[in-house]
Parts: C-alpha cells; sequence; structure tokens
C-alpha cells in the first residue's frame, strides 16, 4: 500500500461482474470489511445502488452494484441491458470474476464479450476461490482467463483465507481518479436496507421531473417482510409523501401512469439490493408543508 503522505488520495467507483455463484458477494464483503456500509446520500455522479465502501489511508473505492449482470441468468442470451451498460461505463474498473475451480464456460465468454463493448472501462480479471484448487490449475485457470479477454491485470484470490485480498484492493484502487473522498467517514453506517429501499423509490420518482419537486419528495418504507412462507419474495409497503396536492399529481401521472413507472423501476432496483423477487406496494400521500414541521419530518426519518 502507499503511503498517502507520498502519493495522492484516489476515490472513485467499482462494480464486479460474474456468473451467479461465482464468489462476487463474499469477494465485495472481504473487501468492504465485515459490515457492507450502506449510506442513503450518494453523490451525483452515480445512481447505482452501492454494495459497501472501502475505506484504505490512500483511497475510497466505492463499490456499487451491477443490476443485470449481477444476476447473468436473466441476462444471458439477451442483449446488453442499458441500464449495465451505464453502469459498466460509469464505474472506473469492472471486476470480472471467474471461479478457479471451474473451467470457463459460456456465460464467462457472453460476459467477456459484453465487457468488451464497454472498452473504455478498465476491467481486471479475478480467479476467485484459490484456495479451491492446486497451485498448478491455478496457474492453467489464469493462462486460460489471460485468453479470454483484454484485461488490465488477472488475479488470483481467495475471499475465504484472505489470500491476496489487498492485492486485488491495490489493483481496483490503482484505475481511481486522484480526488477527495466522495464520502465522509462519519457520514457512513450499516443503515438497514429498508432506508436504502426508500432512497431507491425516492430516485426512481424524481427521475425526469422538473427541478422543484426534488425537495419536496421523501419516501418511508413503512414494512419490508419476507413473503409469509416464501424465501424468495419480499414485500415492501411504502409511502411516497409530497408536500403539495399539486405535486401528487405530478407524480401520480395520468390515470396514474407515472407511479406505476416509478414502482417498477423502484421494484426492479430494491430486488438487485435484496437479491429477490419484490412486491412493492407504494403510495402517494400529502404530507403539507413537511419539510418546515419538525414533528412530520421526525416522522419521515429525518432526524435532528
Ligand atoms: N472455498 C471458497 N468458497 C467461496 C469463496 N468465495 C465464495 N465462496 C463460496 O461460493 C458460494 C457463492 O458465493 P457468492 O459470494 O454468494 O457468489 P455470487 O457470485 O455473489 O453469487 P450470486 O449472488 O448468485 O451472483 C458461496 O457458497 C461462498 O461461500 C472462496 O474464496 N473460497
Amino acid at each position: 500500500m502507499t503511503s498517502p503522505t507520498t502519493a495522492k488520495f484516489r476515490s472513485g467507483f467499482a462494480c464486479f461482474v460474474g456468473r451467479p455463484n461465482v464468489g462476487k458477494s463474499t469477494l465485495m464483503n472481504a473487501l468492504v470489511g465485515t459490515k457492507v456500509a450502506i449510506t442513503s446520500s450518494r453523490p451525483q455522479t452515480t445512481r447505482r445502488a452501492i454494495r459497501g465502501i472501502v475505506h484504505r489511508p490512500d483511497a475510497q473505492l466505492i463499490i456499487v452494484d451491477t443490476p443485470g449482470l449481477h444476476k447473468p441468468r436473466t441476462l444471458l442470451g439477451e442483449r446488453l441491458d442499458s441500464l449495465v451498460r451505464s453502469t459498466l461505463t460509469e464505474v472506473d474498473a469492472i471486476g470480472f470474476c471467474m471461479p478457479a475451480d471451474q473451467a470457463l464456460g459460456p456465460g464467462d465468454r457472453f460476459i467477456a464479450r459484453s465487457l468488451a463493448q464497454v472498452s473504455k472501462t478498465p476491467v481486471v480479471a479475478i480467479v476467485t476461490k484459490a484456495d479451491l484448487v492446486s497451485k498448478k490449475d491455478l496457474a492453467d485457470r489464469l493462462l486460460e482467463v489471460g485468453e479470454l479477454g483484454e484485461w488490465a491485470d488477472i488475479v488470483p484470490v481467495s475471499a475465504r483465507d484472505g489470500y491476496q485480498l489487498d492485492v486485488v484492493g491495490d489493483l481496483l484502487v490503482g484505475h481511481l481518479p486522484e480526488g477527495m473522498p466522495l464520502y465522509p467517514d462519519g457520514d457512513l453506517t450499516d443503515e438497514p436496507e429498508q432506508l436504502l429501499a426508500a432512497e431507491l423509490i425516492r430516485e426512481a420518482a424524481l427521475e425526469g421531473v422538473r427541478d422543484e419537486l426534488p425537495h419536496s419528495i421523501a419516501v418511508v418504507v413503512d414494512e419490508m417482510e419476507p413473503r409469509e412462507g416464501r424465501d424468495d419474495l419480499v414485500d415492501v409497503y411504502a409511502h411516497l409523501f409530497v408536500e403539495r396536492p399539486s405535486q401528487k399529481a405530478i407524480v401520480i401521472g395520468t390515470k396514474g401512469a407515472r407511479l406505476r413507472e416509478v414502482g417498477t423501476n423502484a421494484r426492479k432496483q430494491i430486488e438487485a439490493l435484496l437479491g429477490t423477487k419484490v412486491f412493492l406496494d407504494l403510495r402517494v400521500k400529502v404530507a403539507k408543508d413537511w419539510q418546515r414541521d419538525p414533528k412530520q419530518l421526525r416522522r419521515l426519518g429525518f432526524y435532528d
């Protein structure tokens, strides 16, 4: 690691892609530390859900979600969707994970081709689960991966025993631009997923609306529970608060069209966040002048 006194501080974004089960989440969590820090206030530079933030003396690496490529099952055979493409071009580095204990397959080749289309972003090819194979097999896999595409670097790692974890961090940080931390340390909490879900709904509601509305919208997730007897479905009940009836009309749109669209977009984002299907019940309420009313503010989650 470079010393903060001799090198400039770097900060920026990375995302991880790869087939299901290759160890992306485990690697992200290992990089971030025990707690996946989630923040509800994001800089304007990204509209992606944040998976975690790696704090180092020399850098701040913000790991964002890649909806779609995070779950390539649904993407295989489909065209690279614009959301995925924009995520891949917005980040400063991409970590492409392939497991050491499995031969490369069509899924890996599909992702490699997709990544070749966004050639602007450097890709670090990461061979995960290195602890599961012999040195010889690991070397063979690294060669195979090397021939799969144009990588900025190739690195083996084991998130399980920590082997080369710092190297993965260093390589990704090496691609970040120089700059101040985007999130102050003290600002970070492991805020519950419920707050992040509220933030995703708020974002979806703000998409494409005029400038005056943003400060008038607040979202509260009242309840977020797995559906009884199901482990693949989460029910989310949320209220979207506006300050005036005229704003309510804007948010709802003609015959409710806009609200339906907001709901669909938010639901997809929350599904990507939780990794499950989501049923989203979204209602709009007018809380008159909520910004000026301390009682309302507290109810909406804005604590003093
Ligand atoms: N031995 C070993 N197992 C690992 C390692 N990293 C992850 N695993 C295991 O691999 C399985 C899949 O890991 P995940 O991190 O959930 O994989 P993922 O790529 O995020 O999966 P999706 O969410 O389906 O895309 C889990 O059972 C992990 O415990 C590793 O470094 N070594």
